[in-house]
């Protein structure tokens, strides 16, 4: 695998953003400052409505700082010319909109535009790179698909083959795993983290899957109301436990030992013996089933898995909720 040095593809700094609604000032984000990696796939979490996309439309040069500057490398983005920002950066949007006849070749094509220019004539080396997006994404088998009839995984796959053809430093895309299934969920992102690590590209990814993201991502970008953006790797912030800001109130909470966001189990004082991976599952399915209470020990063991209540042998946790009923 090659190996970049890492360096800053993207800075802001004392970043103020917001809207005029109304002719009222409407502030989403205060003094904000950031900074964006190269080589490295980074997920931008936050709870809706804190500023995400308003925050990537700013990067995109689409909407003006109030206050403050983002820079790529060292250009203030504000000084760029839209078509020299769209052959840096590559950007990918939730739902977007292509005519469904247009073919997947066609689409990834038309990623070479900032480069071809808007007669969309391709060299031989777009017609390389276009082809070399396909085989990175490993979508060259769809080429001549029609985007009506693909699955939407791999509609996203072609989606993301089309940022690579623009080949910008940058790739920023917009819930790139909303509507699909666990495993094109894991693939789109270990796609990501590929092109991040083995191109030297700078990867922002804006998600609201925490556990996808836990597994795939180099760093985390947390967004919340009032406070300043914190930055990361999701291991050190689940060891400090900030990423619990991510978490209204105290319902949830995420598990270190089990790295995923979950109901906080209440401790019930009922006393359950066992193995702790065994005894953990079944305290929670009494917390679902709003048991509060045991009158007597619950002994759990595995190999076959065992419950021993007042007695009684239980081989499934629903026959003990049924009995507990
Ligand atoms: N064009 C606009 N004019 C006025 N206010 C807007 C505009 N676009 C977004 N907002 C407001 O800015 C705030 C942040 O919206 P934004 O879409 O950036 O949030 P988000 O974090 O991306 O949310 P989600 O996770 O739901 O996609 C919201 O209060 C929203 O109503």
């Amino acid at each position: 695998m090659t190996k970049f040095l890492k360096h800053i593809a993207l800075e802001g700094k004392g970043l103020t953003l917001g809207y005029f609604h109304q002719k009222a000032r409407k502030e989403i984000l205060t003094d904000l400052d950031f900074q964006l990696f190269s080589g490295e796939l980074t997920c931008l979490l936050g709870p809706n409505g804190v500023g995400k996309s308003t925050l990537i439309k700013a990067i995109m040069g689409q909407i003006k700082p109030w206050q403050g500057e983002i820079f790529l490398g060292s250009q203030a983005i504000q000084t760029l010319k839209t078509e020299d920002l769209a052959k840096q950066i590559s950007v990918v949007l939730t739902d977007p909109v292509f005519p469904g006849n247009m073919t997947v070749g066609q689409l990834v094509a038309l990623g070479r535009t900032p480069h071809t220019g808007w007669s969309g004539k391709l060299s031989e080396t777009d017609r390389e790179i276009v082809e070399k997006a396909l085989s990175d994404t490993k979508i060259t088998y769809l080429r001549d698909e029609r985007l009506s009839e693909i699955s939407d995984g791999q509609r996203q796959k072609a989606m993301i083959a089309r940022a690579l053809a623009q080949d910008g430093q940058l790739m920023i895309l917009d819930e790139p795993t909303a509507h699909l299934d666990l495993v094109n969920r894991f693939e789109i992102m270990q796609l990501l983290r590929e092109i991040a690590s083995e191109k030297g590209k700078a990867v922002l990814v804006v998600t609201h899957d925490l556990d996808i993201a836990v597994e795939t991502a180099d760093r985390f970008w947390l967004l919340n109301c009032g406070t300043p953006l914190i930055s990361g790797k999701p291991e050190d912030l689940i060891i400090s436990g900030e990423i619990n800001q991510l978490l209204p109130g105290e319902k949830f909470k995420f598990s270190v030992e089990r790295g995923k966001l979950e109901f906080e189990i209440l401790d019930s004082g009922f006393e359950i013996e066992g193995p702790p991976e065994l005894v953990f599952w079944v305290r929670k399915v009494l917390n679902k089933a709003g048991i509060k209470k045991l009158d007597s020990v619950l002994s759990v063991s595995g190999t076959p898995f065992l419950m021993l209540y007042k007695g009684q042998k239980f081989s499934k946790v629903e026959e003990l909720v049924q009995y507990l009923f």
